[in-house]
């Protein structure tokens, strides 16, 4: 991990939320730029959909002198998944919580990562053994914090309190929220619809309320599941939508996160 400068998890406190989606397009985002190094580790063991947004099902993990090493969609863009080590996408994976752990030290120290700007690791729904884990191992590598996906509703919501809760515990830094399926702009009337409508103000007031940031909204576009389905950026697919719009400045506020707060070791730059 010393050579990785900046670590970000990616949580959520519930499942369905867009949080790998999220991931996916975070990686993509920060990897069009060639002179930058991302990798995109899948912790989420029993239930890993990284391989197949990403385009890389039936991808098989190399095993050389040095590690592990990861399944490269470009030269800048790398990808570790549980995914790539199963003989068929649809075998279950059944671990207790030791062995899942095991798996994640064994990503975390055993796979070769080289020279990386960005690790993004996508975490399973909720608060558990894959990411004391991670954050245990993480611990002496400097984590640069956590970004936490929710949608408006405020059964998401509730859950992203606990994660809030749980990073506060382990002393993880909060890099900000993503409310992701908010609203929705009808591409024939372009009228705004609130498809999932807070009762309690959204993640905004929640923001506010915990003095956490928003990074952004991100809304519901139905092309984002087809290009996922695709294994394709949406970046790429749709440049034109609102949706990859919000992608990017969360992307950017990320980066400046991320340059605000340097490696340890490093210094700022002032601009
Ligand atoms: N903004 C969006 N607009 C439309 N569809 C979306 C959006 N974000 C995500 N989706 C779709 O929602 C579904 C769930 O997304 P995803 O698998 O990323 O959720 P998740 O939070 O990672 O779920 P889990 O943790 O259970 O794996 C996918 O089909 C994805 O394509």
């Amino acid at each position: 991990m010393k050579t990785v400068k900046h670590k970000i998890l990616v949580l959520s406190g519930k499942g369905g939320v867009g949080k790998s989606t999220f991931s996916a397009h975070l990686a993509h985002g920060l990897a069009e730029d060639e002179n930058t190094q991302v990798a995109l580790l899948d912790i989420d063991i029993c239930g890993p959909s990284i391989p197949k947004i990403m385009g890389l099902e039936g991808e098989q993990v190399h095993q050389s002198g040095s590690g592990w090493s990861p399944v490269f969609l470009e030269d800048n863009l790398g990808v570790m998944s549980v995914g790539f080590l199963l003989s068929s996408p649809d075998d279950a994976v059944i671990w207790r919580g030791p062995k899942k752990n095991g798996m994640i030290k064994q990503f975390l120290r055993d796979v070769d990562w080289g020279e990386l700007d960005y690790l993004i690791v996508d975490t399973p729904p909720g608060t558990s053994d894959e990411h004391l884990s991670a954050v245990q191992y993480l611990a002496g590598a400097h984590i640069d914090g956590a970004v936490l996906v929710t949608t408006p509703q405020e059964v998401s919501l509730q859950d992203v309190r606990k994660e809030i809760s749980f990073c506060r515990k382990v002393k993880l830094p909060i890099i900000g929220v993503v409310e992701n399926m908010s609203g929705f702009v009808c591409p024939r009337c372009r009228k705004e619809s609130q498809i999932f409508p807070p009762t309690t103000g959204g993640a905004e007031v929640m923001c506010q309320d915990l003095k956490i940031p928003l990074l952004g909204r991100v809304p519901l576009d139905p092309r984002i599941g087809k290009s996922c389905d695709k294994g394709q950026s949406f970046l790429v697919e749709a440049p034109d939508s609102p949706a990859t719009s919000a992608y990017r400045s969360i992307i950017q506020r990320i980066r400046e996160f991320c340059d605000l707060h340097p490696p340890e070791g490093a210094s700022l730059v002032p601009s």
